[in-house]
Formats: C-alpha cells, sequence, structure tokens
C-alpha cells in the first residue's frame, strides 16, 4: 500500500497543551480498556478535545491574526481521537483507530493514485476509445491529482462547478454540512463526496462524459469469476422447474447465501485488486493448515435413558471454491442467518400480494363491463336513430393502451415485484441475477427490479451498462476448462470440465426478460446521494413511495448496508428493525459480508468473542450476515403526491412512472 503523496503526509506531531487523557474522557477510558473488550463500545459520545496527535496540526494551533496587534498562537480543540468510533456515533475520520480513518488515510488515497497510474500509462486507448482529447484527458487527471490531494491535507470540500441540477443539490448538502473536512465530517459524506466528485473531473471535459474509469476493472473481475458462474449455471437448471414447496424453500435459502458470499467479490475493499473467489478458498485452506482449528469437543454421554449427544462435527480444513460447497464450510461466518423466514414470508406475502391484484383487477373489469354494457347499449340508440349511410360503414375498433393510474392514489401494485438493491458488478450481479430468475420461475414474483448506479461508484458497484455487459457475457460465453482443484469430480474420477453451456442459457433469458420487462433496471439518483436511508421519504419521496410497491427489497452489500443502519456504530445487539430507524418502505431484506464496523442483530457476547479473536473482524470480508425485517409500510392514498400529480396526469393515468 503506497503512502499518501510526498509533501502532503498528515502531520503527526504533538499539540502543545491540554491534558491528554483527561479522567472520564473517551480517550481516558480507550486506555484503561483492555483491546479484547473493545474501548469504543463502552464509551459515551465524544467530546472534542485537545490530544497528542492531531491529524490536523496546522489548522488546530495556526496562529489567530488580532488585527493590528500580534499573531498569538492558539489551542482549538482538536476532534481527533485515539479511539474506534465510539457507540452510537456516525462512522468518522476522526477516531483514529477506527477503520474510516484508515480509510480516507490509506486506501482512498491509493484508489486515487491506481486511477492517476492507468490514465498516464492507458492514455492513448482512453482517448480513442471515448473519441477524447489531449486536453480532456489531462483536465480529468489533474483534477484526481487535486481530489487525492485535498484529502490527504483534510481540506475543506470544494463545491460543484459543473452545471447540472444534480451538482446544485450537492453544493447545497455540502452548503448544510456542520464539518465541511474530508475528515471531521461523516465518512458516509465524504466518501459518496469522493467518489461524485471523480465523475465532475469527466462531466467537466468534453469527450470524457461517459468514461467510466473502473471499467476495465470491472471487466477482469467477470473473467475471473467465470468458472464459478459455470458451476452455479449448472445448478440453476435444477432449480427453475416449477418445484414443491420444501424443494422451493430451500431453493431460496441456498440462493440467497450465493448471494451473500459473492459480495466478498467487491474491488472497493481490495482496493481494486482483482478478487478470486477460487484464489480466495486457496488462501483461506492454506490459513487453516497453518493454524488448523481445535478438533471438536467429545461427544457429551446421555443421561439417563437418553442416547448419547452426537459429536459435534469437525470443522471443514479445506475450503473449496465451490459456491455450494462453500456455503457450508462458512456456515459458521454466517452471524445472522433469517433465511429460513424470509423463504417463508416472502412466498406469503407475494400470494396475498397476487390476490389483492386479481381482486383490484376484478373490480376494474366488472367496472368496465358495466361500462361497455351502458357505451354498447348508448351506441345502439344512437346508431337506430343516426342516418343511413352512417350505418354502412363497418365499426372501429379501439385498442387502448394499458393505463398506469396515478402512482399517488394507486394502493395495490400492478405485479407483484421483488427489488434488489444492487451492490457489486460480476460475480456477485450474476448471483443476483440467478435469484431473481428462481423467483419469477417459481412463480414466487412476477417482476423483479434492479436498482444500478449512474455513475461509476465504490469502484466496482453495477451501473446500467455493467448490467447489460454481465447479461451479454454470459450469453456468449465460451468458457470451457477442466475443473480446479478443490472443485467436483466428474464420473469415476475423472476431472471434470466445466463449460458455459447452462451459462450461455441463463445469459439469454435474462436478455430475454429484460426484452419483456420481467426484469427491469433502475438508475434513481437518490442511491449515489451521500445520504442515509432513513432519509429517503424526504430526499427522494418518489422512489421511497416506487419501493413501497415491492413484496420485499433485497439490499446488498456493505455500502448498503452502512446507509440501512445511518451509518452510526450502533449497539451489536440492537435488532434489526430497530437499527432501520423507521425506514420500511417494503420488508426489507439485507445480504451483507462485514467490511465496516457496524453490525446490529448479534446475540449477546458474540461481538465480545469474534473481537477477542480478531480485533479486526469487521475489516475482512470474512463474515456475513442475512437480515430481515417483515414489517413494511402500508401503501396509502399519499397525502404527499409525486410532482407531476395534477400537472400531466391529473391522478388519472400516469404519464411517467412506468416503473410501478
Ligand atoms: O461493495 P460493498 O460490499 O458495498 O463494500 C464497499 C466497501 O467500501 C466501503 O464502503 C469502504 O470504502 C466498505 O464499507 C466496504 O469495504
Amino acid at each position: 500500500m503506497s503512502s499518501p503523496a510526498k509533501g502532503v503526509a498528515l502531520p503527526q506531531s504533538p499539540v502543545k497543551g491540554g491534558s491528554p487523557t483527561k479522567p472520564g474522557s473517551p480517550l481516558a477510558q480507550s486506555k484503561k480498556s483492555s483491546k479484547a473488550s473493545s474501548p469504543t463500545r463502552s464509551t459515551g459520545a465524544a467530546q472534542p478535545f485537545v490530544h497528542q496527535n492531531s491529524d490536523d496540526e496546522d489548522y488546530y494551533t495556526r496562529p489567530d491574526f488580532i488585527y493590528g496587534g500580534p499573531f498569538i498562537g492558539v489551542n482549538r480543540p482538536s476532534p481527533f481521537l485515539d479511539t474506534g468510533t465510539p457507540m452510537n456515533l456516525p462512522l468518522q475520520g476522526t477516531f483514529k483507530k477506527s477503520f474510516a480513518y484508515f480509510s480516507l488515510k490509506e486506501r482512498i488515497p491509493v484508489i486515487l493514485t491506481k486511477i492517476i497510474d492507468y490514465l498516464s500509462r492507458d492514455g492513448g486507448s482512453i482517448k480513442s476509445a471515448n473519441g477524447a482529447s489531449e486536453e480532456d484527458l489531462k483536465n480529468f487527471m489533474q483534477s484526481v491529482v487535486k481530489l487525492k490531494n485535498d484529502l490527504v491535507t483534510n481540506k475543506d470540500y470544494d463545491p460543484f462547478t459543473v452545471d447540472t441540477a444534480n451538482a446544485k443539490k450537492w453544493n447545497m448538502w455540502i452548503e448544510n454540512q456542520e464539518n465541511k473536512k474530508y475528515f471531521n465530517n461523516t465518512w458516509m459524506f465524504t466518501e459518496c463526496y469522493l467518489y461524485r466528485k471523480l465523475r465532475e473531473g469527466c462531466e467537466l471535459t468534453k469527450g470524457l462524459q461517459k468514461f467510466d474509469y473502473f471499467e476495465a476493472q470491472k471487466k477482469s473481475a467477470f473473467d475471473n469469476n467465470v468458472e464459478l458462474m459455470c458451476i452455479v449455471a449448472d445448478k440453476m437448471v435444477t432449480m427453475v422447474n416449477k418445484s414443491e414447496k420444501d424443494k422451493r424453500k430451500a431453493d431460496f435459502i441456498t440462493l440467497l447465501k450465493i448471494c451473500l458470499w459473492a459480495n466478498k467479490c467487491d474491488l472497493s475493499l481490495s482496493l481494486g485488486s482483482q478478487v478470486n473467489l477460487i484464489q480466495a478458498a486457496k488462501d483461506a485452506t492454506e490459513k487453516l493448515r497453518l493454524n488448523p482449528p481445535p478438533p471438536p469437543p467429545p461427544p457429551k454421554k446421555g443421561k439417563k435413558g437418553k442416547p448419547a449427544k452426537e459429536a459435534a462435527p469437525q470443522a471443514p480444513l479445506v475450503i473449496s471454491h465451490d459456491p455450494f460447497q462453500m456455503i457450508l464450510d462458512l456456515k459458521d461466518k454466517l452471524l445472522v442467518d433469517d433465511t429460513a423466514k424470509i423463504a417463508d414470508q416472502v412466498q406469503n406475502k407475494a400470494d396475498a400480494m397476487l390476490k389483492a391484484i386479481n381482486a383490484a383487477a376484478e373490480e376494474v373489469k366488472d367496472t368496465k363491463d358495466a361500462k361497455d354494457t351502458k357505451d354498447t347499449k348508448d351506441k345502439k340508440e344512437t346508431k337506430e336513430a343516426a342516418p343511413a349511410e352512417a350505418k354502412d360503414g363497418k365499426e372501429k375498433k379501439e385498442d387502448a393502451p394499458k393505463p398506469i393510474p396515478c402512482p399517488a392514489k394507486m394502493t395495490v401494485p400492478q405485479a407483484v415485484m421483488f427489488d434488489i438493491v444492487c451492490d457489486n458488478t460480476g460475480y456477485e450481479l450474476f448471483a443476483d441475477l440467478c435469484l431473481a430468475h428462481f423467483l419469477v420461475a417459481q412463480k414466487i414474483v412476477q417482476k423483479v427490479r434492479f436498482h444500478v448506479k449512474d455513475m461509476p461508484w465504490f469502484i466496482s458497484d453495477v451501473t446500467e451498462k455493467d448490467f447489460r455487459y454481465v447479461i451479454d457475457a454470459c450469453s456468449n460465453s465460451n468458457f470451457s476448462k477442466e475443473a480446479s482443484s478443490g472443485a467436483t469430480e466428474g464420473e469415476g474420477g475423472a476431472p471434470k470440465i466445466i463449460k458455459a453451456d447452462n451459462l450461455r442459457l441463463l445469459g439469454q433469458a435474462w436478455n430475454q426478460y429484460l426484452t419483456d420487462g420481467v426484469f427491469q433496471v433502475m438508475a434513481e439518483e437518490f442511491w449515489t446521494t451521500p445520504h442515509v436511508y432513513r432519509d429517503m421519504k424526504k430526499y427522494d419521496p418518489i422512489l421511497y413511495r416506487k419501493l413501497q410497491y415491492a413484496v420485499a427489497i433485497m439490499f446488498k452489500g456493505d455500502l448498503n448496508y452502512r446507509k440501512l443502519l445511518g451509518d452510526r456504530n450502533v449497539n451489536p445487539t440492537t435488532g434489526f428493525e430497530a437499527s432501520l430507524q423507521g425506514f420500511i418502505p417494503a420488508p426489507i431484506i439485507a445480504v451483507r459480508t462485514v467490511k465496516a464496523e457496524l453490525i446490529c442483530g448479534l446475540p449477546k457476547g458474540k461481538w465480545d468473542q469474534l473481537t477477542t479473536a480478531d480485533e479486526k473482524w469487521m475489516q475482512s470480508g470474512d463474515y456475513g450476515v442475512i437480515q430481515f425485517c417483515p414489517k413494511g409500510e402500508a401503501l396509502k392514498v399519499s397525502d404527499r403526491p409525486c410532482m407531476d400529480y395534477c400537472q400531466t396526469c391529473f391522478g388519472v393515468v400516469c404519464p411517467e412512472h412506468t416503473d410501478i
């Protein structure tokens, strides 16, 4: 990992004056606490105070100029604390033992440096692929260099200068921030700002408007995991034929877990380095070999008349890269498993929703029939009264387009829909598509809406272009390879050949689903704003309402999880529903491998146990949760109709919101 650019590294000299460890201060408490019981879980809210190592020494001790008088050295209180994130506070770059601080100080500068390297190394091909000029490339590169320097020197955010409605909104949000410095504001705001600012660098050029600086990495990530996709595709064949209840439930659960572990494949945590699950499995096996788990305890003797308890199974010593075997191998790393509840309740809710939709359609039909009968009667009377020549003319049949009622008035959706708020492209998106395909094929739902990003985001997040790329790449794959060691062997012990035949079929089916509107891709602006989800209603009520039509919404990955929890270090034993802070447009499913220091819904003592074993377990992506909140806000006739209401649709037929 390279350090921040020369000459701009954050200063580390001691602050003059001020007691660094006041009794009762967060730092004092952290010093008292042992490493294992984590200082930050027992502290109260952090108060800014002067301490020894300020990351912004210059600013906090810079002399004040008194008009007409001397420069006087003052010690301002520094917000930097030598702790992790205190409980219930937002993750923030001021907590020097937190992953947020480490990310801003070390990880993101590396990500930005890699973009700069890429631009200088592949400038020629970037220019020709985008029709961009040398000037465009130079300007973009300069903007990335400046962004990196501003970050590592903890400057104030720059306002956006590109003339777009979105940039104006960002400027307003920046203006509303109490802290405008990269490290001093919330990690969420700063991180999102950085990715948005990167985009602006392209928007300000003529020729790089559509340039995706992460595209090449995303494409390689797809190629690196095709073998896994072929393995999953072969199994999918057995999951899509209409099956009986128990198998359907078991397959639903399996696919949720495939979706979970696919979330290991993000390029942001790996700083853009390729994540190859086959290699990762080999590395994990090697780790186990060097540090094997203790043998399971001997079976307990049964009480009088009762059979002896079975011995606990030996923890696996080889981690397979076969995604289905991986589910079993990683069983203990799945910290919260609500999959059975999800499978049951999504099915039940979907059945109930279908009934309501059919009943509503029946009602509309009855009204229409009654109207048609009346119309026919009226017409007949008019005809009889009409002049003779008109009676000879043929009757014109009109094919009225299917109206979409005003979304503000609609309380029953148009179809049973499942929503996926996507995270990473490549293998993770492939896994999400498999789950979506399964839900449609088993007729649990009629439609799946995929929510993707409207700009390159956190390196590997799915954009609309990536979405189509993955489907096309699956349809056209001609992968064929002898299975790597660790995968299932073929008949008679012969090496198994892994082929893309079924993967191609899946890709073709998905293309058809897209054409038919069974799969829908939506790239709403809200997903690339810095707002956490409890604020969605305020910032994007229309999206909130759209989500309310879903039978359930699956939020993928770590960043979505952070936004669901308000990016706060909540108490790890707080329940999932309470942690959502009122954000329940529909039942919520969170499927996330743990890559940031926040989690909820853990059993008592689990967090301490994991932290004792490995202080950094929350940064590794090795653990996962699949959590469920079955509640959803009931759909009422809206008291806050959408912006088009009464302007163009007049509450009858919506010309705008065809995605509902
Ligand atoms: O792709 P995911 O699962 O959202 O992870 C994104 C990564 O980026 C981060 O937001 C940090 O930059 C982490 O939370 C996580 O490591």
